[in-house]
């Protein structure tokens, strides 16, 4: 039940600043004096690219060799104590300039390269210092790339082209078919009920034949290699191995999201659930019985189990996810409970942004299901945005239902209506399970029902069964290390930490991992899962990961750690595929935007629309149209304020995938369909 972002005493309205939000966890009521402020403030222009640990003394040896084959043209300087430029012939302008970029490629190398190998690339890129270090890394790459190990023993299944599958887009109004989502073909989904995944390959898309635009992507594909038989070379054991020695016996971590519109009694459910599963003690339960009485809100006492802050207790509704976990029969579940009020859609979608399934909590009550579903409630901006965010599995709690007796009509009227919304949203029919029960009085969460009219009709399983079949999602944990961080904060001990989910790989204690978009090298001296520490982590964890060799000030909300070898996509333009979900004007050239990824928030803009696409086949209909109008899927360009660090959806769903707000509505949900070199 632990959380870490402090968003006390903060007034939210639709134009808030999300960079408050988002920020570190100080709290914000103790005064700062400049330089205490300053450990807090990021500051990109501090950052210390500490890439000369990456290069090994085998692989510069290497590439010196190399080079010197390759180009025999090359001077042969010494290093640069005993440098000699008279041979150069340089004006005395172009020397400064040479020492000038010695000193900037020094500063990021140190002393790992020889000064011939840096004058040489300085000289080539005519004194440009950023495309002669690119150029020095690219070569660096280039060798190790070109470096076969001699027989890989593992076979890595995980970096799967995946076949791009038809599955239902996501739109506020009905789509008859489905449209193109890439997704990843062997990932066992839904319940455990009935399985029909029809996966087709992916027609042409207007990008395939978009003019030649350098991307990452042709790049990356190039290091498809080097990227993972790096990773068998370093990690002598096979992940997968790694993982069931480790887990085997173990039961699964699941993540469950709980969603729904404000009141609908989402804390309410999971607090009561927490107690009857004997998480929660009785003196505890006491405690909050007698002291939500006496501020008049007694009804709140089991949301007081997930909604610990002060603030949240006496406004009766939550602000910033709520965490908590228990065990079923077959899985270590941990809640991530969501704020319903709007206001606080971002941090809604933090946690959807963790989680592996969805429970939505919809309140029976005759008015307020139709509030929360009709009438712009969040009921369909939250399932709309889960499923944006590649939450597949759904499970939908009917609660409240004691306040309709128990009624079966009433059950059947919610179940229709959600179900033909779910689907258009996305959601298979064999994903979603409907349940009902009431988060307040407890029927139906843990035991078999007791309430006679309920039993008349009702023979399904309870919440907690529903949630024990769930399926938990495959592990990624032979691709490269990304973990996107949610939450940086001062540790107890010495150092920092930030917190996560690793989205792909293992992350070790010891293990040696570069913060992206910075590319600071950075050490993990401890890690955490649900605040137990432990040696190794793997893909699926929510962690915390204490830090050294790196400055907390130059470490975001929103950054990525990422395997150093094999390191994640870092630019500020890329190729997405939108589903636009409801704009008041429409999209045009230059429209801008609140680009949401993973936990970052930023400013962006559409740079580019490049394709109109039929909704239900994904076939193009216009080339470079004028506008995108609701309920549109277009290719667009985005451009962000600054570099971020992004991934295809088809190399890394999870980074992959993007959501675009305007004045605190959710605009449009995007795929990331190609990076390019900023
Ligand atoms: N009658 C009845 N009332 C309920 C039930 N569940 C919750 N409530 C009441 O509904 C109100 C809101 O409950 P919460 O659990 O705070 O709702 P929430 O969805 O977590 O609210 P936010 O997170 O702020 O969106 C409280 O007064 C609860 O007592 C239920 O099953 N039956």
């Amino acid at each position: 039940m632990a959380r870490h972002r402090n968003i006390r005493n903060r007034s939210y309205s639709d134009d808030y600043d999300y960079e408050d939000v988002y920020g570190h966890s100080v709290e914000d009521d103790v005064c700062l004096s400049p330089s205490e402020a300053a450990q807090f403030l990021y500051d990109r222009s501090r950052n210390q690219h500490a890439i000369s640990q990456f290069l090994k003394s085998d692989d510069i040896l290497e590439e010196s060799e190399h080079d010197d084959d390759v180009d025999n043209t090359r001077p042969n300087f010494e290093r640069r104590e005993s440098m000699d430029l008279r041979g150069l012939n340089l004006s005395e302008d172009d020397e400064t300039k040479l020492m000038s970029c010695l000193d900037e490629l020094r500063n990021v190398l140190g002393d790992t390269l020889s000064d011939s190998i840096l004058v040489h690339e300085v000289l080539k890129h005519k004194f440009d210092y950023s495309k002669a270090l690119d150029g020095i890394l690219n070569n660096n790459k280039q060798e190790n790339a070109n470096f076969k190990p001699e027989k890989p023993k593992v076979v890595i299944d995980s970096a799967p082209i995946p076949i791009l599958e038809k599955a239902p887009i996501i739109s506020t109004i009905s789509v008859d078919k489905p449209i193109l989502i890439a997704s990843k073909p062997e990932a066992v989904k839904g319940f455990k009920i009935n399985d029909d995944t029809s996966p087709n390959s992916r027609p042409q898309t207007p990008r395939d034949q978009s003019p030649a635009v350098e991307r990452i992507s042709s790049r990356n594909d190039n290091f498809d290699e080097l990227r993972f038989t790096s990773k068998v070379k370093e990690n002598k054991v096979d992940p997968h191995t790694k993982f069931s020695n480790e887990r085997g016996s173990d039961k699964e971590y699941l993540y469950i999201v709980v969603i729904g519109h404000v009141d609908a009694g989402k804390s309410t459910l999971m607090g009561h659930l927490l107690c009857e599963l004997g998480e929660v003690s009785k003196r505890t339960l006491h405690k909050y019985e007698q002291e939500s009485k006496k501020i008049g809100k007694q009804s709140f006492m089991y949301a007081w189990v997930l909604d610990e802050t002060g603030e949240e207790r006496v406004r009766g509704i939550t602000m910033d996810i709520g965490r908590a976990q228990f065990e079923t029969k077959t899985k270590k579940v941990i809640i991530l409970d969501a704020p319903g009020h709007a206001d606080f859609i971002p941090n809604m979608i933090t946690g959807a942004g963790q989680a592996d399934v969805a429970l939505l909590v919809v309140d029976a009550t005759r008015g307020e299901f139709e509030s929360g579903f009709d009438l712009g409630g969040q009921t369909r901006e939250h399932a709309l945005l889960v499923r944006s965010l590649g939450v597949n599995q759904l499970a939908v709690a009917v609660n409240k239902l004691d306040t309709t007796n128990w009624s079966q009509e009433r059950f059947n009227e919610i179940v229709k209506k959600l179900k033909v919304f779910l689907k258009q949203a996305g959601f298979k029919d064999s994903d979603v399970t409907f349940v009902p029960c009431s988060g307040l009085t407890g029927e139906n969460l843990v035991k078999p029902p007791s309430e006679p009219e309920l039993l008349e009709w009702y023979k399904g399983p309870n919440l907690l069964e529903v949630i024990d079949k769930f399926n938990v999602p495959e592990r990624p944990v032979s691709k490269p290390l990304r973990m996107s961080i949610n939450d940086v904060f001062k540790g107890t001990g010495s150092g920092f930490c930030v917190a996560g989910r690793i989205e792909n790989g293992i992350l070790n204690k010891g293990d040696k991992i570069l913060v992206c978009p910075s590319k600071e090298t950075a050490e993990v001296r401890n890690l955490a899962i649900n605040e137990l520490s432990t040696n190794i982590a793997f893909a699926g964890d929510q962690v915390s990961v204490t830090l050294s060799g790196v400055e907390m000030q130059n470490v975001s909300v929103g950054y990525v750690l990422s395997d150093p070898v094999n390191i994640v996509p870092v630019t500020s333009h890329f190729e997405a595929r939108l589903v636009v979900f409801n704009v008041k004007v429409p999209i045009t050239k230059g429209y801008p935007v609140l680009l949401h990824h993973q936990s970052l928030v930023e400013s962006a803009h559409i740079s580019k629309l490049k394709a109109l696409l039929n909704k239900s086949t994904g076939e193009l209909l216009k080339k470079k149209p004028r506008c995108l109008g609701n309920n549109s899927v277009a290719v667009v360009d985005i451009k962000v304020c600054r570099p971020i660090c992004i991934e295809r959806y088809k190399d890394v769903k999870e980074l992959g995938r993007v959501m675009l707000r305007v004045s605190g509505v959710t605009i449009a949900a995007g795929l990331v369909t190609d990076i390019y070199v900023d």
